[in-house]
């Protein structure tokens, strides 16, 4: 670690944050050759790696145990009095990220070159910053500084402890009636997971229909497998009040139907904002800001400050960690080479539920308004969702009118294990025809990706002007082969 004080004056690039995309960044700037001071207020590795997706995932996997050793009954294995250690599974949830730890540690980073500090950075100007009071002048900066959950303000939350993805992860026991609020990725993820685990477990969500992001199918199926796990889900309802307990964590919340759900833990998952608060002083570096908070880009990153870009949860971008790394790298890419890198238009995402929900490109429900067709294989007729005896799901292709894929979206076991295939394509602009000639492995989930390919061609070499040359030439082959 670089201290504070041995810092150069001038620096050819700051950046803020040690998130994925900051890591990121830094790594690239520095590979680069340009003086690189990457700073952190808290912990390397940021969300993800402390409050995200790791712990989210190793916990998930635990559930996921707990829940294959109840259902194996269906494929005639009996396990018999299921039992879950809750302090052994945050145990594994811990290890996970210790194991993860050094990938994005001071030492780590230090090696590709960048110097590390620990401190709160905080702009001065439009070329200068201070970390922990110390002033130092930049030539380019990023801004990754993340998104932090938001808070439920409903009148009595205020007299408990509610729960949040920051810190759930601290609980020792677990809660036996868990009360989430909000039904996107975290709420559906986590309410699913702590249901396996053993808990009550009921999920309020404002709008119609879980996950709103994605498309309805999805939505309904995921729904569906929540309630199969024991969740209450409550859509189109919204928190009046709270009524605390006395212990300052258990309380009752009080929906506008007029129900009222007790819980032991209350956890809220309501979605993030943006980390630009006052204290980052965006407005002495001249860097604008949305009415949400985020930091205003353009396609390249760049800010209102052409010497400053940004990137990760912080500007307003699908707030992914692979989005993150990607623009991370953009960014400094952009900064330190002087190009105008845009960033990508096609974003994979997979809910971790089961089953998961794996989208990319255009989604089924956007297909007409663009003149695309859908080849949708439901995974009843897939072999493998079969003899696993998990067949809930389906892969659909979005294709458009020359056979190239647009967007896909699966739902199903190990449905995020096919989607990268499905980016590639989208993003090489592939055709069906190309998919369909390349051979797929059986029995795989992704035999389903494949045959809505295969299915796709088939269309198409019966219609239209190749399907009457197919017609002829069949003809002819049979006037000629005896
Ligand atoms: C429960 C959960 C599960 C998730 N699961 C997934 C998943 O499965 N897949 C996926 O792709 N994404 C997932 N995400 C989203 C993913 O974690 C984020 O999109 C990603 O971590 C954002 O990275 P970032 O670098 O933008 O920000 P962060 O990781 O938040 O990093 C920002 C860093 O900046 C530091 N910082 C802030 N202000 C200052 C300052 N003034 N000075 C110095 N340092 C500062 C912070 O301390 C922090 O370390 C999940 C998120 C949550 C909460
Ligand atoms: N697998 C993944 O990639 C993954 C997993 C978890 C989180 N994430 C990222 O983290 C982000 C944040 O996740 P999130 O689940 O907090 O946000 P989200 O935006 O995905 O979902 C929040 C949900 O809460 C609902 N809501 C908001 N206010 C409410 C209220 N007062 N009462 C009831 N419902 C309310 C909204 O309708 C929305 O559906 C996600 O958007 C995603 O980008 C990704």
């Amino acid at each position: 670690m670089t201290r504070i004080a041995d810092l150069p004056d001038t620096v050819d690039m700051l950046i803020i944050g040690a998130g994925t995309a900051g890591l990121v960044a830094a790594k690239t700037a520095a590979g680069f050759g340009a003086t690189t001071v990457l700073v952190e207020a808290h912990r390397m590795g940021g969300d993800c790696l402390w409050t995200g997706c790791v712990p989210s995932k190793s916990l998930i996997a635990a559930a996921e145990i707990a829940q294959s050793a109840r259902d194996g009954g269906h494929l005639g294995v009996h396990v018999d009095g299921v039992r879950v250690d809750f302090a052994a599974v945050m145990g594994h949830v811990h290890d996970a990220m210790r194991t993860i730890e050094p990938v994005d540690s001071i030492e780590t980073i230090e090696q590709s070159g960048a110097l590390v500090v620990m401190g709160r950075a905080r702009f001065t100007g439009p070329r200068s910053a201070e970390i922990d009071g110390r002033p130092i002048a930049f030539r380019q900066a990023i801004i990754a500084t993340g998104s932090a959950p938001t808070l439920p303000d409903a009148p009595g939350m205020d007299g408990v402890a509610v729960l949040t993805s920051d810190d759930v992860w601290d609980l020792t026991t677990l809660p036996e009636r868990l009360v989430v609020i909000g039904g996107g990725a975290i709420g559906c993820e986590l309410g699913q997971a702590f249901a396996r685990l053993g808990s009550h477990v009921a999920l309020v969500q404002r709008g119609p229909r879980l996950l709103p992001k994605e498309d309805e199918s999805a939505s309904r199926l995921v729904t569906a497998a929540l309630e199969d796990d024991g969740v209450d889900v409550r859509l189109g309802t919204q928190v009046v009040r709270v009524e605390a307990g006395e212990d300052g964590e258990s309380g009752i919340l009080h929906l506008d139907d007029g129900t009222a759900l007790p819980f032991d833990r209350l956890l809220a998952a309501l979605g993030r904002a943006p980390r630009t608060d006052d204290a980052l002083g965006l407005a002495a570096a001249g860097v604008d800001t949305d009415e949400r908070g985020h930091v205003v880009i353009d396609a390249t990153l760049r800010t209102s400050n052409p010497r400053i870009r940004a990137a990760g949860d912080v500007s307003g971008l699908p707030q992914f960690t692979h989005t993150a790394g990607v623009n991370g790298s953009v960014a400094a890419t952009n900064a330190v080479l002087g190009l105008r890198r845009t960033v990508s238009e096609v974003v994979p995402r997979v809910t971790f539920t089961h089953p998961e929900v794996a989208a990319v490109g255009l989604q089924p429900s956007e297909a007409e308004a663009n003149g695309c067709s859908v080849q949708t294989v439901d995974h009843h007729h897939v072999d493998r969702a079969i003899a696993d005896d998990r067949t809930t799901g389906f892969t659909s292709l979005v294709i458009d009118g020359s056979g190239r894929l647009r967007g896909a979206l699966i739902v199903g076991p190990r449905a995020g294990e096919s989607l990268g295939e499905a980016s590639l394509a989208v993003t090489q602009k592939l055709k069906t025809s190309a998919i369909a000639g390349s051979t797929h492995a059986y029995p795989t989930y992704s035999d389903a990706f494949w045959n809505a390919a295969v299915a796709d061609v088939r269309g198409r070499l019966r219609t239209g002007a190749v399907g009457a040359a197919v017609r002829v030439l069949a003809r002819f082959r049979a006037a000629v082969v005896r």
